[in-house]
């Protein structure tokens, strides 16, 4: 590696070593797969909404006429299937899995598709699950997808830098929550696309504030929003905020999040649309 790198291989001219050792790590899809674009959904911890918005975001853009496709890579805790309500298991087909459609017509590959009983744990240790990843990338049909969303572990452990080294991301988008932006979580996530050469796409801040449904009032239950200065300081123009909804964790509960609006997150799917 040179002395000066900035880990910038995009938009740097030196011809050093650095860049081909980061594309070595890159899985091919197989002959029967073409992906355009793969968005990376990342929190810096658990249980922020990190699911919620990649099937928001997927649903958002699958309604502007796209063939849209889910990935999760949430391995242990995989929640894709419940919130899309799909109940069959996934097909194999010549050696190779079929995603399963949801009712949307997005693709959807994740653990809970392939496992006999959706409570059983993948008690399996980090290589396993991040093989698990690979092929799931490297071995489901994965036929004409425009948009790929990839639902991340929490965090920036074995599994996230998988998919960071293996996918051809296009971008992340980074989810969080008010409390969680003032840690330096969130800022990790970054720094670790920034040092993959990954963009940063948008930042969403999940339970941004309660909205009474009686007066309109917006209450901050988790601390004041700080969604906007994080942008600025990251240089990331789009941003979005979500409110606790609790119609939200229903749809989610009961499969319908495909009948959601994504009305919140618009910025961000322009932006997306136009990667
Ligand atoms: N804005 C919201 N309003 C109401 N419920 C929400 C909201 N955001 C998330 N939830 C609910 O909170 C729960 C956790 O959300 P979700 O599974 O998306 O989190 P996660 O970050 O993916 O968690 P993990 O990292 O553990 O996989 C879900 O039941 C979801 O429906």
């Amino acid at each position: 590696m040179s002395e000066n790198c900035k880990q910038q291989c995009s938009t740097c001219s030196e011809n050093c070593d650095e860049r081909d050792k980061k594309q070595s790590f890159l899985v091919e899809t197989n002959e029967l797969s073409n992906v355009k674009k793969v968005i990376g959904i990342v929190s810096g911890k658990g249980g922020v909404g990190k699911s919620l918005v990649t099937s928001l975001l997927a649903a958002g853009i699958c309604k502007r006429g796209y063939h849209t496709a889910i990935l999760d890579a949430d391995i242990t805790g995989p929640s894709i299937p419940k919130a899309f309500g799909i109940k069959e298991k996934a097909m194999g087909m010549n050696n190779r899995l079929l995603p399963v459609k949801s009712q949307l017509g997005i693709d959807i590959m994740s653990l809970n598709l392939i496992v006999e009983n959706e409570t059983d744990p993948a008690i399996w240790r980090g290589p396993i699950i991040a093989d698990i990843v690979r092929q799931f990338w490297a071995e489901v049909i994965w036929e004409d997808v425009d948009y790929m969303f990839v639902d991340m572990p929490p965090g920036t452990g074995d599994v996230p830098l998988t998919v960071f080294q293996s996918l051809p991301l296009s971008g992340i988008v980074v989810v969080t929550s008010p409390q969680e932006l003032v840690s330096m979580i969130v800022e990790k996530a970054v720094n670790m696309a920034g040092m993959m050469n990954v963009p940063v796409i948008g930042f969403v801040e999940n339970m941004s504030y309660f909205k009474c449904p009686d007066c309109d009032r917006e209450y901050s239950i988790f601390g004041e929003s700080k969604i906007e200065e994080m942008a600025q300081k990251h240089n990331v123009e789009a941003f979005a905020k979500i409110p606790i909804e609790p119609s939200m964790a229903q749809a989610c509960d009961n499969g319908k999040i495909e009948t959601v609006e994504e009305k919140w997150l618009e910025l961000i799917l322009n932006k997306i649309e136009k990667l």
